[in-house]
């Protein structure tokens, strides 16, 4: 969907029509009460002002969960008691995929919910010469087109509306800042006398840093008149030198603690429980361990290939698009330490201590720990699908990789000896994101036949959940022993599960932290990443032919070398 080219009208930005726009839905007492009764019901604590998030059209929610009023209980106790104070949300980049499909969904369901404040708007920025009235037009049609979109309650589409206001210009000069300044100013009476702002960098990453310079030049990142934060989308940099290079820009500016870095696995639901499970139960962390984990594989298989995205995808490949990010992340999660605090910086710094933790790969090393792969053409579901090299923007001759496994040891008492396996890749033969954490077998087998490795295996998506395999006796006279699953999912909750984005953008206006990568996490992701990168990109005659593996199967028959002879990647 291209916006609408339009000239720009005056801005027709009354400070009443914010104060009324602001006020979302209103809930009624009586379904606060119904939503107690339903969690006490099913054992579920009600935060001080839990508010309810209408269930989503397009995910089917069991009855089992829902409470008298039909709706969720569980969601409200997943929710915050705390409002954000009034802010503006001003979104660089807002006529981007990524702000149609996820951000502006997220920031309306949010709003529908009642979480956003008392007084909330947006401004979105972008190059596009366009009005007000033009950009509130795409932004509503995005909203209706999106599959992010929580169930629309009848006018709220038109409310929210009233909130939306654009800006644009050259992301180099000063007078789009000015703009960006005079909207906050406009915000001020409707937000109690505050000019709170988080600012979104969702533009191409080559923009980060003028945006944030820009921003400073016009001293938009003061805290003087309110909070001012920066939330910055990935890839924070290419390499390591460029990711502290645009650490420095940005730190020319703000302070470490205004600073957001997204990303996105860390708002999954799913995400978040591994430590809730680590954390809040007392039998799994004595096991959690070289004494009795074998080796742990993590998954994010993806059955989509490139999607139109040759532009971006070209510049990064799977070591830069996945892998330095989403994959270290939940890395971090499994290995870490238990925090002293369930805060930003206890959380934070036991995530780095693993990072540290891992022996590095030199060039010298890559070949011997990782395989990269790249799709030729193959069948998806029955169908036909194009190589990567056959896909629109790609070059003939590309070398990108599209896939990825690594092996990755941790230096730390904890993981000595027990490798953790990464794999990811595009065009695999479905979408699945997987942490299992593989046990060693019993010491000794008394019953006929083989013995197994138990798994513990958290399943983030897509159903969602938590599984154990362990080994049972099957029916009958014989003592023979058989592989079962015991099997927790997320929909017994009956929970609409939350959109990352919503989650992460609420924890910043919170000023919460706790789910975005630090600087240092970054950098030591870099670090690690950084051997890989340095060899593939400059191998000449030692890499492997592309494509290397057809789309719709497990990635090249190299990384079951990597991870064999006595183990296998599950099938997931
Ligand atoms: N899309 C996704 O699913 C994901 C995206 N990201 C990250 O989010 C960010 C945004 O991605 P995405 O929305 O896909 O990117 P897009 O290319 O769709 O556009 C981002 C925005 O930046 C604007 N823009 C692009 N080039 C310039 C320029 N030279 N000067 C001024 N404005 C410009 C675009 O304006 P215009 O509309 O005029 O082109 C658009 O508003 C990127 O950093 C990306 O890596 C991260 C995860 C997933
Ligand atoms: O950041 C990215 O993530 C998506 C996968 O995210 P998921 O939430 O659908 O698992 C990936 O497709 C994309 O290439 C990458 O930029």
């Amino acid at each position: 969907m291209t916006p609408p080219k339009k000239k720009r009208a005056a801005t027709p930005t009354g400070k009443e029509t914010r104060e009324k726009a602001a006020a979302p839905t209103t809930r009624g007492t009586r379904q606060t009460v119904a939503r107690k009764q339903a969690a006490e019901k099913v054992g579920v604590a009600q935060p001080a002002q839990g508010l309810q998030r209408p269930r989503k059209s397009r995910q089917r929610v069991p009855k089992s969960g829902a409470g008298e009023d039909g709706q969720n209980p569980f969601r409200s106790a997943m929710r915050r008691s705390r409002a954000p104070e009034p802010a503006t949300m001003v979104i660089f980049g807002a006529t981007g995929d990524l702000a149609r499909r996820k951000l502006l969904p997220a920031i309306f369901g949010l709003w529908q919910d009642g979480l956003l404040g008392s007084a909330f708007n947006i401004v979105g920025v972008g190059r596009q010469e366009m009005t007000d009235e033009a950009f509130k037009d795409y932004a509503l049609e995005a909203l209706r087109t999106s599959r992010e979109t929580d169930e629309i309650q009848p006018g709220s589409l038109e409310k929210f509306r009233e909130l939306l206001y654009y800006e644009y210009g050259e992301f180099s000069g000063d007078e789009v800042y000015e703009k960006v300044r005079t909207e906050l100013d406009r915000a001020e009476a409707a937000h109690g006398g505050r000019k709170n702002a988080l600012f979104y960098l969702s533009t191409p990453p080559s923009l980060f840093e003028p945006i944030s310079s820009g921003l400073g030049r016009l001293g938009l990142q003061n805290e003087s008149e309110g909070w001012r934060r920066l939330i910055i989308e990935k890839p924070f940099g290419r390499d390591l030198a460029s990711a502290r290079e645009l650490n420095d820009d940005i730190h020319r500016v703000w302070d470490e603690s205004q600073v957001y870095r997204i990303d996105h696995y860390l708002g999954k639901e799913t995400v978040q429980n591994l430590m809730a499970i680590r954390f809040g139960n007392a039998i799994f962390e004595p096991l959690w361990n070289r004494s009795f984990v074998s080796h742990v594989q993590i998954t994010a298989a993806e059955d989509l290939g490139l999607e139109g995205r040759a532009g971006y995808y070209e510049e990064a490949g799977v070591v830069r698009d996945m892998l330095q990010n989403h994959l270290m992340q939940l890395l971090t999660l499994t290995a870490m330490e238990a925090p002293a605090a369930f805060d930003a910086d206890a959380i934070r710094d036991e995530k780095v201590k693993v990072l540290r933790a891992v022996k590095a790969i030199p060039r010298g090393r890559v070949n011997s720990v990782a395989v990269r792969g790249q799709y030729g053409p193959g069948t998806m579901d029955g169908e036909t699908v194009p190589g990567y090299k056959q896909e629109p923007g790609v070059k003939r001759g590309s070398r990108t990789p599209t896939y990825v496994a690594l092996k990755v040891e941790i230096d730390n008492w904890r993981w000595q000896g027990v490798p953790f396996f990464l794999r990811t890749g595009k065009r695999l033969p479905k979408k699945v994101t997987e942490i299992a954490v593989v046990f060693k077998r019993p010491p000794l087998g008394i019953f006929p036949g083989g013995l197994e490795r138990n798994v513990l295996a958290f399943r983030i998506q897509p159903d969602e959940g938590v599984s154990l395999k362990f080994s049972s006796k099957t029916p009958g006279q014989e003592m023979e022993l058989r592989e079962v699953v015991m099997d927790f999912r997320y929909d017994a909750f009956g929970a609409q599960l939350e959109s990352p984005y919503s989650r992460l953008l609420l924890d910043a206006l919170l000023g919460d932290a706790t789910l975005f990568p630090r600087e240092d996490e970054v950098d030591h992701a870099w670090q690690i990443v950084s051997g890989l990168l340095d060899a593939w990109e400059d191998e000449g005659a030692a890499a492997p032919d592309f494509p290397n593996y057809p789309a719709g199967t497990w990635g090249p028959d190299e990384a079951d070398t990597l991870i064999g002879p006595d183990r296998r990647w599950r099938r997931l």
